[in-house]
This record gives structure tokens, C-alpha cells and sequence, in this order.
């Protein structure tokens, strides 16, 4: 369980994430020559022996820490958490060596499971104080992307964990195919902001301090992501969205809560909610990672707006019905409350 207060004098953190070759490092040298008068430290992980990412990237200002021994998500972690350690305390100027950076962007490697590298921020009290996770943003090579995701589930999951997606080499594809793939990324993650790129370029502002992870920002989904329907794809992971206006009965949440981390948390990759608790005047809000759960109050509900919970959950092969049949059972059988 982790709670994220005073969430503004922590340094934010960028995850870069993406299909191998599809863009992540052009992007990170668009970021880095763009001119955003930030100092930006880069960790980039390369799987393999000789880092030529680190090669590529231009930029002379900035910190390069390269991580070469393993993919980021597994072996490796440690090593992040060394290298994350060393830029604090470098940054905080109780070491030798003095770093100075506004933020941090972890490029991963193509295969890298973004969950552990995200928990990494919530599982670590002294990381969890000191860095914040501004966003996972995920490259998609709109190319290759429909073969990608057929075949592997690493490239799926990358879909899942993103909070923002964007959809490079539109150059490659024609407009149908482009609109096709986006409509099963939407599918599978409704709650992603996607963009469409060329040579990855995008107004840094899209993709740097975003605030994703913030628990008090409002759910956004996409708005047409319900109205449209292309179910062509048997993807392992999607998305349900559950949503009521009648007040939820906190005792039964709990329950529910209970049962979902236990039975069904490695398969709920990225969940978020906004809630409406009978006799709870503020929106109660929540998010996870698998088993990673939180849930805070955030603002009182105004008389204007209309109370209302909903949820999204990303997963693999997940139980629709059952979602459905337990977070029906939490509503309090009224008439929906009216303000
Ligand atoms: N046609 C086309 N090529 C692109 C575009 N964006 C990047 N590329 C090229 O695609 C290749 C791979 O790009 P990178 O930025 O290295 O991709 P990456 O994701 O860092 O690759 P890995 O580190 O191998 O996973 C490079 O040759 C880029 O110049 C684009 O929008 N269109």
C-alpha cells in the first residue's frame, strides 16, 4: 500500500518504453535538443554487452547511466535502484560526485516489462520520496505493430502500461491501416493518450510532466473509446470500464478489492477509479499495479457535477462477467443520488 502526498518537490520520472526499434531513441534525441531548459539525466538500459544506444544519443549536457548487464526488468532492477541511489544522493550533494537534473527519463530496452521498473517508485520508501513517476510512454511502430502484437506478449503489455502512446512511422502505413491499429490500441488501453508521430516528434509538453500518476487527476478516458467497435483482434489483453452513478457500498468495495488482488491481481496490470462511496463526501480515488493498490480521498464531490464511479482495468484474459457481476454487487440498490 502506498500513498503519494506533497507530490510537487519530488523529481519526476519519464519511462520510456516501446517495440524494439520503434522509435526511442530518436525520440530521446528529440527530447534532449529540443529546448526545454531542463537538465535531464538519462538512464538507458541496453540488453546486451556493448551499449550502442548510448552512442546514438546526442546532447551534450546531459547525463548519460548506462545499464548494460540485462534487461531492466528483471536482473537488473538492482542496478537501477544503485544507479537511482546515486543520482539522489549526487543530487542532494552527500557524495563525491555532484549531478544536478530536473528530471529523469529511463529509456528501457524493447523487452523490458514496464511493471517492475514502474513499482519501483511505490515499492521503495526512500525512491518513493525522493522520485516521482510522471508517466510511462510507450512507442509503437506503427509498421510492425500489428505482427508485434500478435505474436508477443511483452509488446501488449507495453500497451497496457502506457499512459501516453505514440504511434511512430505513420510514414510507413497508409490512413486505414493507421486508424485500424489505433482503434485496437484504444481497445486494449482506453485510458492512454495516443499521438501520431513521425520520426518521433512531438511537443515535449505531451509527454513530460503529465502528472499520469497522480492520484488526484481526474480519470480521463477517451471519450469515443465506447462508441466504436472493431473486434478483430483476439488480443489476450484488453480493457473493461465499469462505471454507475448510484453510491457504492463501502463494505462490499472492500471485499471486492479483496478478492480482485488476491484472485485476479497478476492478470490487472493497470487499474485506476474514481468512486462514489455512500456517506463519503469526497471522490475517493485508486490505482495498482498487479497487487500495488492504493486508494485516497481526494476533493469533495461539487453540488454541480454528477456523482458517479467508474473504473478501468487493463489485464490479461480478464474475466469480464465476473468484474462485472462483483462491482454490481457493491451498488447500493437506490435511485441514482441527485445533487
Ligand atoms: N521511416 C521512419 N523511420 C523512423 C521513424 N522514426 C524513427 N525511424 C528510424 O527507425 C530506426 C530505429 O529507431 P530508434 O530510435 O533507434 O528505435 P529504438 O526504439 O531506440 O530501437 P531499439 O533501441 O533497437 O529498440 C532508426 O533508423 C530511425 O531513424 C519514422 O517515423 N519513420
Amino acid at each position: 500500500m502506498y500513498t503519494v502526498e506533497n507530490a510537487d518537490h519530488r523529481v519526476p520520472v519519464s519511462v520510456l518504453t516501446g517495440f524494439l526499434g520503434a522509435g526511442k531513441t530518436t525520440l530521446l534525441n528529440h527530447i534532449l535538443t529540443s529546448d526545454h531548459g531542463q537538465k535531464i539525466a538519462v538512464i538507458v538500459n541496453e540488453f546486451g554487452e556493448v551499449g550502442i544506444d548510448n552512442q546514438l544519443v546526442v546532447g551534450a549536457d546531459e547525463e548519460i547511466f548506462e545499464m548494460n548487464n540485462g534487461c531492466i526488468c528483471c536482473t537488473v532492477r538492482g542496478d537501477l535502484i544503485r544507479i537511482l541511489g546515486e543520482l539522489m544522493d549526487a543530487k542532494r550533494g552527500v557524495s563525491d560526485r555532484k549531478v544536478d537534473f530536473d528530471r529523469i527519463i529511463i529509456e528501457t530496452t524493447g523487452l523490458a516489462d514496464p511493471a517492475p521498473v514502474a513499482q519501483t517508485f511505490f515499492v521503495d520508501e526512500e525512491m518513493a520520496e525522493f522520485y516521482k513517476l510522471d508517466a510511462i510512454i510507450t512507442m509503437v511502430d506503427a509498421k510492425h505493430a500489428p505482427q508485434h502484437l500478435d505474436e508477443g506478449h511483452k509488446a501488449q503489455e507495453q500497451v497496457a502500461f502506457a499512459d501516453v502512446i505514440l504511434l511512430n512511422k505513420t510514414d510507413l502505413v497508409d490512413m486505414e491501416e493507421l486508424s485500424k491499429l489505433e482503434q485496437r490500441l484504444r481497445t486494449m488501453n482506453p485510458y492512454s493518450k495516443i499521438y501520431r508521430t513521425h520520426k518521433s516528434n512531438i511537443d515535449i509538453g505531451h509527454i513530460l510532466a503529465i502528472n499520469a500518476f497522480d492520484l488526484d487527476k481526474k480519470l480521463e478516458l477517451d471519450p469515443g473509446f465506447l462508441e466504436e467497435e472493431d473486434h478483430d483482434h483476439d488480443d489476450d489483453v484488453t480493457s473493461i470500464v465499469m462505471s454507475d452513478e448510484r453510491p457504492l457500498d463501502l463494505n462490499k468495495l472492500e471485499a471486492f478489492f479483496g478478492k480482485w488482488l488476491q484472485e485476479h491481481g497478476p492478470d490487472t496490470f493497470r487499474y485506476k477509479g474514481i468512486l462514489n462511496i455512500k456517506g463519503v463526501k469526497q471522490r475517493i480515488v485508486f490505482q495498482g499495479i498487479h497487487m500495488l493498490f492504493s486508494s485516497t480521498p481526494d476533493r469533495d464531490w461539487r453540488p454541480d457535477e454528477t456523482k458517479k464511479s467508474e473504473i478501468v482495468i487493463i489485464g490479461r484474459n480478464l474475466n469480464q462477467a465476473w468484474f462485472q457481476e462483483q462491482f454490481s454487487g457493491c451498488i447500493m440498490d437506490t435511485a441514482p443520488q441527485v445533487n
